[in-house]
């Protein structure tokens, strides 16, 4: 799995793979690895794929449950806590779920990291999964705070993509999710190999351009 997300001047950037693997078996390449906890909240899932698909529709639980306690929406930083404490609860006996909770409330666009180690961290850049290395190497020489709104998405895509190319663990279709002040907006569904001719044809014109 190769997930990442960031946060810049537009909002908060989510991009993720769908390939699910047993041991060097493929036992999907269309799961869904970005949740859509509610129209402010996105969350990305990595690791053991039972327990994230599990602990994802127990979080979604709850933060509905807050709603309606609240009569308003969950904060990011609550949302992550409560996954925080599910995992501190089961820590040591083998879940394995790395995750992100993406949003936008009061305190503006929120991204934070919790996995079943124990972490919970705020931040701006994440990428989580085995294929997450690679996807930093993209990423790193790419991002800053001021893109535009078309560059950071292509940036998430791009960084997916190579994730996708390297590691044997992600694949399949690459998702692209912007989170904006007025909810998340899905921005595109590509599958790799046809995101993989369209750069070799880019990288194939820019050469005879250069000629
Ligand atoms: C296909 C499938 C499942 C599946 O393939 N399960 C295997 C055993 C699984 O958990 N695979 C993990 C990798 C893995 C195997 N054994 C482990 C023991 C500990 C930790 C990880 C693993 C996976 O694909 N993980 C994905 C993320 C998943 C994908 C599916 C959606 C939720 C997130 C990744 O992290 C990458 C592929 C790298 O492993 C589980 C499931 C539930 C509901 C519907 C479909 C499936």
């Amino acid at each position: 799995t190769t997930t990442l997300g960031f946060k810049y001047k537009g909002g908060v950037i989510l991009a993720v793979d769908s390939r699910a693997t047993g041991g060097q078996y493929i036992g999907s390449q269309t799961m869904k690895k970005i949740v859509e906890i509610n129209q402010f909240l996105l969350g990305t899932l990595a690791g053991g794929a039972a327990d994230c698909v599990y602990w994802d529709r127990v979080l979604s639980k709850e933060c509905r449950l807050h709603e309606l306690r609240n009569k308003e929406r969950i904060s990011v930083a609550a949302a992550s806590k409560i996954m925080a404490n599910i995992a501190h609860e089961y820590k040591g006996m083998g879940l394995s779920m790395g995750m992100m909770l993406a949003g936008y409330d009061k305190r503006g666009p929120g991204l934070y990291y919790v996995d079943s180690e124990g972490s919970r961290t705020p931040g701006n850049l994440f990428s989580v999964g085995s294929g997450s290395l690679f996807a930093y190497g993209v990423l790193d020489s790419g991002y800053h705070w001021d893109l535009e709104d078309d560059v950071a998405q292509e940036l998430g895509r791009r960084a997916i993509y190579h994730a996708t190319f390297r590691d044997a663990y992600s694949g399949g279709i690459i998702r692209v999710y912007h989170m904006t002040p007025t909810g998340w907006i899905k921005i595109s569904e590509t599958d790799c190999m046809e995101l993989h001719y369209k750069y070799e044809e880019q990288k194939a014109q820019a050469a005879a351009a250069a000629q």
